[in-house]
């Protein structure tokens, strides 16, 4: 009954409310195209919806240029059992001034900003407002919706915000790099291993043994030694275990690639700890396998090798076991 009820289930949850940079990514989303969308406060509440059943995906913001990794993501994927991410999705960056209409840049005091959005506007508001103060807002409409309470006096908004709120844009492209961009994951339970399309990404979280001087160039050497491209590596304080630390890992290549799978078992050994996120669609480009040594040609063959090796031995052992 309850696996009917999670099977009729269709919704995508994201931050919102409408207008954010997640909801924009979640258009990005075929699956979740003319399905319908929840908007929820945070990230632990998008994902706690798809862990209790109430939504079969959810769109967290995992990585932006400028600010780097997303932390209320990266520590829900190390700590909800089950999530898997399903693909991956990157949306440009722009940030405007928002203001109630009639407010000019010399009356702003106080600017609401989600802590994400403030840091890529740094070197703006120190050239423009040096003496403002920051008030944090969950998300990149809210910072706007709190220009209708006291004390707000401007918020750090998406252009499109005109679109959702009576607001007044005083201040256009605030982020330090015009080229900044966050990447998005639609995120899912339990779900199946999307089939390889030969242009992947492999995502793991890793918590190295405590007592292994060394593992974390061990876990690097189990990449290297079989050609993989490592295209992010962050690691995130253990919150428990002060001093300790997991590594939040993106490998080109797809589980059903040997070298992958074989380079998940060398890890797997030596760390118990070990989250599969997933392997999905990559966007951008892809490194072209540069050590012939390292191609499936080669893997395949040398697992056909070894084969024949267990094949061999096995007639053997059948040529000198007595016949009864
Ligand atoms: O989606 C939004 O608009 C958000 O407010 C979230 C978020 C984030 O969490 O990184 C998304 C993209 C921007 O880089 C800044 C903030």
């Amino acid at each position: 009954m309850i696996a009917e009820l999670r099977e009729r289930i269709e919704n995508y949850s994201y931050l919102g409310p409408k207008g954010t940079f997640t909801e924009a990514a979640l258009a990005l989303a075929p699956e979740a195209a003319g399905k319908p969308w929840r908007a929820v406060n945070n990230v632990p509440e998008a994902v706690q919806d798809v862990v209790e059943g109430r939504s079969v995906g959810a769109m967290i913001a995992i990585e932006n240029s400028i600010e780097g990794g997303v932390t209320a993501s990266q520590d829900a994927l190390a700590s909800t059992p089950g999530l898997r991410i399903r693909g991956e999705y990157v949306v440009p960056i722009r940030f405007c001034l928002a203001v109630r209409p009639g407010t000019k840049l010399e009356e702003v005091t106080t600017v609401a900003a989600h802590p994400v959005a403030y840091g890529q506007c740094r070197r703006w508001l120190a050239e423009h407002l040096p003496a403002h103060s920051h008030l944090p807002a969950s998300s990149n409409v809210a910072s706007a919706e709190q220009l209708f309470e006291a004390g707000v006096d401007a918020a750090i908004t998406p252009p499109t915000i005109t679109e959702h709120l009576p607001v007044e844009l005083i201040a256009s492209d605030l982020q330090d790099n015009h080229t900044a961009q966050t990447r998005f994951v639609l995120v899912g339970m339990n779900q199946q291993v999307p089939e390889p399309t030969g242009r992947d990404k492999t995502s793991i979280i890793v918590e190295l043994p405590e007592d292994r001087p060394g593992a974390l160039l061990e876990m690097l050497e189990q990449i290297s030694t079989r050609g993989i491209n490592m295209t992010m590596i962050t690691s995130r304080p253990v919150p428990d275990k002060p001093g300790n630390y997991r590594f939040v890992v993106d490998l080109d290549g797809h589980l059903h690639d040997a070298r992958v799978a074989d380079a998940l078992l060398g890890i797997r050994r030596f760390c118990p700890k070990l989250i599969f996120l997933g392997s999905y669609p990559r966007v951008g480009v892809v490194l072209k396998q540069a050590d012939l040594a390292h191609s499936d040609e080669r893997f395949a063959a040398a697992r056909a090798w070894l084969a024949s090796l267990e094949a061999e031995d096995a007639q053997d052992d059948r040529a000198s076991s007595p016949s009864v």
